[in-house]
């Protein structure tokens, strides 16, 4: 059922109310907070933050996952104090969610120079130790994430990621300012604002009827293989960026392509990946791989294919570079643009 449903669902309409209610409402309350600065510095003291040291979030190990502790202002005011850092700093956390109960949640890097403390540099394993945790390079922890918690750091390391290469007017040269809720910055001296960014790039699955085309880059890991992906071109729709891209990267000519699902990628910097099935003409499927882009580039028969999205669910990242070829991680789209291509034939064959 869908969150936006109307006159089809009558018998389940107060359900429907209701969820669509709690979104809305939070959506508004988000909205306010990135507007209202007062408003946002108001729901910090009943909020609470995500802890990040040099874009590194701060986790808890448990068992075979990581979590992702949240700490209350007070008790970030305290850990701040203990350790004899100015509190003014929790002005640089920047707003990334709230919950179903208006609980707003903040990410605050206590590791990157602070503008508004003068002892900035804090300790990485005394803040450690306090708060019973290890910051970790998101890439390494991210497949160890539930989708929640992976999802909401995403954003968090992203949006940090964004101010701290934005601390300065590209026209001016004077230092921006961020809002309270760090949806913007601003150059004080002529009003420029600056919003954070995303790249658009198009993950392409290239079927040729009955096999699908895989590639791997000299920097993946050992034995992975993914889905075609590039930066769009100025100026470029996602149908243009497709076409130029598989044309790029493999000497192919898309015939057919259909729009599938979209995920925020925060490395290396944030991009939107848009994720797209593409059938190539029959006949023309001679692959011609450009070693400037690509290690390698090979089609795979579903059989392959279902094997390694099988083997992929039982090992982790270490084990599967055991194998000759192994997929990407749940998480990544690339994994759910291929589990969608063995789970429905209609992805070979796309309709004119
Ligand atoms: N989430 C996933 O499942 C998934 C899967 C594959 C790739 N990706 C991401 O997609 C991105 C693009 O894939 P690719 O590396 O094959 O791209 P690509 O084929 O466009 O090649 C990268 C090159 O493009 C150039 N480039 C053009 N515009 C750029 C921009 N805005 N930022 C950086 N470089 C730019 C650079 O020279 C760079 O070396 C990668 O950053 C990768 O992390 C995500
Ligand atoms: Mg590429």
């Amino acid at each position: 059922m869908s969150l936006f449903c109307g006159t089809a669902c009558r018998r389940k309409s107060f359900l429907c109310y209701r969820l669509l209610s709690t979104f809305v409402t939070k959506t508004r309350y988000l909205f306010e907070l990135k507007e209202d600065d007062d408003a946002c510095k108001k729901a910090q003291q009943t909020g609470a933050f995500y802890l990040f040291h040099s874009l590194a979030p701060l986790l808890q190990k448990s068992e075979h996952q990581y979590l992702a502790p949240k700490h209350s202002l007070l008790e970030l005011e305290r850990l701040l104090g203990k350790l004899g850092q100015d509190t003014q700093r929790i002005e640089d956390s920047v707003l990334i969610g709230c919950s179903e109960q208006q609980e707003a949640w903040f990410a605050l890097d206590l590791g990157l120079n602070s503008s508004s403390s003068i002892n900035a540099s804090l300790q990485k394993s005394e803040m450690e130790k306090e708060l019973k945790g290890s910051f970790i390079e998101l890439r390494k922890a991210l497949f160890q994430l539930n989708v929640k918690d992976a999802s909401l750091l995403s954003t968090a390391q992203a949006l940090l990621h964004w101010h701290g290469a934005h601390q300065f007017c590209s026209r001016s040269g004077q230092p921006t300012k961020k809002n309270m809720a760090g949806s913007k910055r601003m150059c004080p001296s002529n009003e420029i604002i600056y919003y954070p960014q995303m790249a658009p790039v198009v993950i392409t699955l290239v079927s040729d009827g009955t096999r699908c085309l895989l590639a791997r880059q000299s920097s993946f890991p050992k034995g992975m293989y993914s889905a075609l992906a590039g930066f769009c071109d100025i100026g470029e729709s996602v149908e243009e960026a497709v076409r130029r891209e598989v044309a790029e990267e493999v000497g192919l000519e898309v015939e057919r392509l259909k729009y599938t699902a979209s995920q925020h990628w925060p490395f290396p910097n944030s991009s939107l990946m848009i994720a797209c099935h593409a059938t190539v003409k029959p006949g023309q499927t001679e692959i011609q791989v450009n070693l400037r882009e690509l290690e390698a580039a090979a089609w795979f028969s579903y059989d392959e294919v279902a094997t390694a999205l099988r083997r992929n669910k039982r090992y982790t990242q270490q084990q599967s570079e055991a194998f000759a070829f192994w997929l990407p991680p749940k998480l990544a789209i690339a994994h759910q643009l291929i589990k969608e291509w063995v789970e429905k034939p209609t992805c070979s064959t796309l309709p004119v």
